[in-house]
């Protein structure tokens, strides 16, 4: 996934004054869902379907993302809005190679890191041990990890209320869960990193610590990416937004433009 070369052809424009870290190309996903076992499951009736090269009929598509296509730089940090459905989780989870393209490609420099709420810790572990277990996952040393351990829990704020560091995480709040995942992947500088709404689910402080984070993160090079159904967070946070609706791309601009014309919508 590191090659960036353009493909001929392309629908992706790369500005060769800076160093792109993404390039989205003509990007479709589609889902396939499977209706259940309700007929048309027999191997007879496969068979039939194979011969006649019919569809199942128990299986039905969702084309999440139609033909996005944009290009990301180093440095940036770009917001994807839109409406319930839109498809900006299922785009990111592509750019994260979590889920293949139907059509078209997606190049990335290095591998992007996608956070997530629901990105996977273990429930019955301390938060201390998840931490610990995290940051190994990424890539750290054991001392990297002794020495960063302490400020990701003060990040994390999980102990403003007690020692929860020490507690499994399954007697968090969820909110307490998605700082926790906030404050370990954000640890380490990534070369894309991807968040999928985690900073909505803290409460202020949380909120204006993590928007400083994204924004440190940004400043040290890399790309971040932010979901977000918060406006003021993306206009704080990022300088350049993507709109997307019903799986199309409908703008890519700097963020106020983009903003105020979703807002506007209507
Ligand atoms: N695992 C899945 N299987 C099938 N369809 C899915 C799946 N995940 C998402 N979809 C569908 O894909 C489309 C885009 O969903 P997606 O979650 O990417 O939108 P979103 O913009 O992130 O929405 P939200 O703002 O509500 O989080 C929707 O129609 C949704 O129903």
């Amino acid at each position: 996934m590191a090659d960036l070369t353009q493909p001929a052809g392309s629908a992706a424009v790369v500005d060769s004054g800076r160093v792109p870290t993404v390039v989205v190309d003509d990007v479709h996903v589609i889902y396939k869902i499977h209706k259940g076992a309700t007929g048309g499951t027999t191997p007879v009736s496969a068979l039939k379907r194979i011969v006649s090269r019919t569809k199942a009929p128990n299986i039905r598509e969702v084309h999440a993302v139609k033909g996005v296509s944009f290009t990301a730089y180093e440095g940036e940090a770009i917001g994807l809005i839109g409406s319930n459905g839109s498809g900006k989780s299922t785009l990111l989870r592509a750019i994260a190679g979590l889920l293949p393209p139907a059509r078209g490609a997606v190049y990335t420099q290095g591998q992007p890191s996608l956070l997530g709420v629901n990105a996977a810790l273990l429930n019955d572990l301390s938060g201390e041990r998840n931490v610990v277990l995290g940051c190994l996952a990424m890539g750290m040393t054991p001392d990297e990890v002794k020495r960063l351990a302490p400020e990701i829990i003060e990040f994390s704020g999980i102990n403003e209320r007690g020692d929860f560091a020490s507690l499994p995480m399954r007697t968090y709040s969820s909110g307490m869960g998605a700082r926790l995942r906030f404050a370990i992947s954000s640890a380490k500088k990534h070369d894309v990193l991807l968040i999928d709404e985690a900073l909505a689910t803290g409460d202020r402080k949380f909120r204006a610590r993590s928007e400083q984070r994204v924004r440190e993160l940004r400043d040290s090079a890399g790309t971040v990416f932010l979901v977000s159904h918060s406006i003021s967070s993306i206009r704080d946070t990022c300088e350049r937004t993507i709109w997307l609706e019903s799986g199309v791309l409908r703008m890519d601009g700097p963020t106020d433009e983009v903003c105020d014309a979703y807002e506007n919508q209507k």
